[in-house]
């Protein structure tokens, strides 16, 4: 009897949402009929709740989409627009007249109908039924797929396919899963490709077991621009693509070196112009570009880049300016006793981009190594992109691509190229890239992203990037006169943008803010000190500003006042180490290089 009556019970939660239409018409008669005995005046409050929600089916909440994202469609919006006054209208009646008075039941039951008629017919609930029934049937799939003993013991369904959580036999592993994913797509009667196996937990004997039902990666996936109204910051990670199962591939930038490497065609401009992309939304961030392809390739984010190198000996300066900064933040750092840069508005991350960096001279490339080995602490990080990063090609003796913390491997055309790009043992763990069809498809390698999962770019087209380019234009960016002229070789083209100081003033000093701008000033002052004029000049401040951190060095006793209404630091200059004396491990030709086991910062005591 107990038994029958749990059962029973049982089957109404499982099958709460086919039952669902029952739930709210017997819901709304027993709420009227509540009303009716207790306080059949309320009855404007069901109308009222109607109004509200019709109100707010039109105006469309972020919450309300987030919660209950397929409302984003017109009809599933329409049937709730009529749904909402259908109960209203019943609750109201049954409270003014009662639940059972003349026709009522009837009408509001095949009121009922109607709507539950495309509420059991829609999309997801019969994929949802679909999936159900390959759960309970799992065990049978198992069995066809050499993995007798495992069931699925949750499974849910994504916007390109479903996912269930599969427990084995105890002596099963999940190795085991992996050699028998031919086998499973057999007996799941699927296409060749479409399962992917993934380990969840410790426990080797479970796997979360992934159909791909339609390939979110079969055509182009448009590029999807932040909202206006959401501010980005780079200390969030940022969306560049798509995983095959429909994941975003969300990868944090703060403070990370990046690289990008693959074949010719494979995609890595492309790649490079989304995280540009992304970069220039975050208001926290400065970009310097090196384009050796005189500038063509950049020209489109003229209005984002801060500094623009398109020759060999503008490089060079570029990449020296940026030692030099990383070097100042360092000391200034250290002078504040903090280990790490965090970026905000006007300190922001400084990212130097550089697309074919086999391009670079060998100077340049000493360069590019030093700010690889000590710049991440102090946010003074590369991007870059490449086709093969062999030791030739990245520098001898240069330990660049250890230093790197995301990298994007693209198709390469030959195996070990994989390793090269995303460190030794990768194609031995199943990173392959060989075989990937369509520009755009790549691994990561990241914090975080320790199994292989091919995800594809965002396709940004011309117009994107010049949106983009507007949108998030920063007004100590090289002008497009500018732009113009180095492409054409004009009359300005050895400009080299900013990089703070007197010139400066008016705008954010150079890419450090005005503290830092503040610290150089003060620690550059002759024995008799500066005037305060001169340190405003210097950092584009008012005089309220300049004298509140006066006061605070001085009573820190960073800075002194050697003679009335002049000002210096009590800590001397101190003389950069050249960036060509830097040292570190050496990988050999060809052969991946040791991930580094600490901050390479760290070294630097920041
Ligand atoms: N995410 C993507 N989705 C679809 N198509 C893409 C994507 N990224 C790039 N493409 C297309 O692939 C082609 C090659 O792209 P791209 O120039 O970025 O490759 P590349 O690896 O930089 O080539 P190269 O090494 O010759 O410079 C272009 O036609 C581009 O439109």
């Amino acid at each position: 009897m107990f038994w029958v009556l749990g059962m029973g019970l049982g089957s109404f939660y499982r099958y709460r949402s086919e039952l669902a239409p029952a739930y709210w018409w017997l819901g709304a008669l027993l709420t009227g009929a509540w009303l009716h005995a207790s306080h059949p005046g309320w009855w404007p409050v069901p109308v009222v709740a109607a109004g509200v929600a019709l109100g707010v089916l039109a105006w469309r909440p972020g919450w309300l989409m987030r919660r209950w994202p397929l409302l984003a469609r017109w009809r599933v919006r329409l049937w709730a627009a009529g749904f909402a006054p259908a109960v209203a209208a019943t609750v109201a009646l049954a409270a003014v007249y009662g639940p059972s008075a003349g026709d009522l039941p009837t009408y509001s039951a095949l009121a009922g109908l109607v709507f539950a008629v495309p509420w059991w017919w829609r999309e997801d609930r019969r994929r949802l039924t679909r999936v159900r029934l390959i759960r309970e049937r799992f065990a049978d799939t198992a069995e066809q797929a050499g993995l007798g003993g495992a069931r699925m013991v949750s499974a849910q369904i994504g916007k390109w396919g479903w996912s269930g959580r599969v427990k084995m036999r105890r002596g099963q592993h999940y190795a085991d899963a992996v050699s028998a994913v031919p086998a499973l797509e057999s007996a799941l009667g699927s296409r060749v490709g479409s399962v992917r196996v993934e380990q969840v937990a410790d426990d080797a004997a479970e796997f979360l077991l992934r159909l791909v039902e339609t390939d979110p990666h079969a055509a182009p996936i448009p590029w999807e621009p932040r909202t206006a109204t959401a501010k980005a910051s780079i200390t969030d990670p940022v969306t560049v693509g798509i995983f095959e199962d429909g994941a975003p591939v969300t990868v944090s930038f703060l403070r990370r070196h990046v690289l990008i490497g693959g074949a010719t065609d494979s995609g890595k401009s492309g790649l490079l112009n989304v995280i540009l992309a992304r970069i220039a939304e975050c208001g926290d961030t400065a970009v310097w570009g090196i384009d050796l392809k005189k500038g063509m390739e950049l020209a489109p984010w003229s209005n984002v880049l801060q500094r623009l190198a398109t020759d060999n000996e503008s490089a060079e300066a570029l990449l020296q300016a940026g030692v030099d900064e990383l070097e100042k933040r360092a000391e200034f750092l250290t002078m504040r006793g903090r280990r790490e840069w965090y970026p905000k508005f006007d300190e922001p991350q400084l990212f130097i981009m550089i697309d074919e960096y086999a391009e670079l001279s060998r100077k340049g490339q000493k360069l590019a190594d030093s700010i690889a080995r000590r710049g991440r602490a102090v946010a003074v990080c590369l991007l870059i992109a490449t086709q093969r990063p062999t030791q030739k090609a990245m520098g001898e003796g240069s330990a660049l691509r250890g230093q790197m913390n995301v990298r994007f491997c693209l198709r390469v055309n030959e195996a070990p190229d994989v390793d090269l790009i995303l460190g030794a043992g990768k194609l031995r763990a199943g990173w392959d890239t060989t075989g990937f069809d369509g520009p755009g498809k790549f691994l990561v390698s990241a914090a975080g992203m320790e199994t292989p999962r091919r995800g594809r770019a965002y396709l940004i087209t011309d117009a994107d990037v010049t949106e983009t380019a507007i949108t998030h234009s920063r007004h100590d960016s090289v002008t497009m006169r500018q732009a113009a002229e180095i492409i054409t070789g004009g009359a300005d083209s050895g400009f080299d943008g900013r990089s703070g100081g007197p010139e400066a003033i008016g705008t954010p000093p150079g890419v450090s803010g005005p503290e830092m701008a503040l610290w150089s000033a003060l620690r550059d002052a002759p024995p008799e000190g500066v005037p305060v004029g001169s340190l405003q000049a210097a950092t584009g401040r008012g005089r309220r500003w300049v004298y509140k951190r006066l006061e605070t060095g001085r009573a820190d006793g960073t800075v002194t006042s050697p003679s009335y209404g002049r000002w210096r630091a009590t800590m001397t200059r101190q003389q950069p180490a050249p960036a060509e004396l830097d040292t570190g491990p050496v990988d050999q030709e060809g052969a991946p290089p040791a991930e580094p086991t600490q901050d390479p910062a760290g070294d630097h005591g920041l």
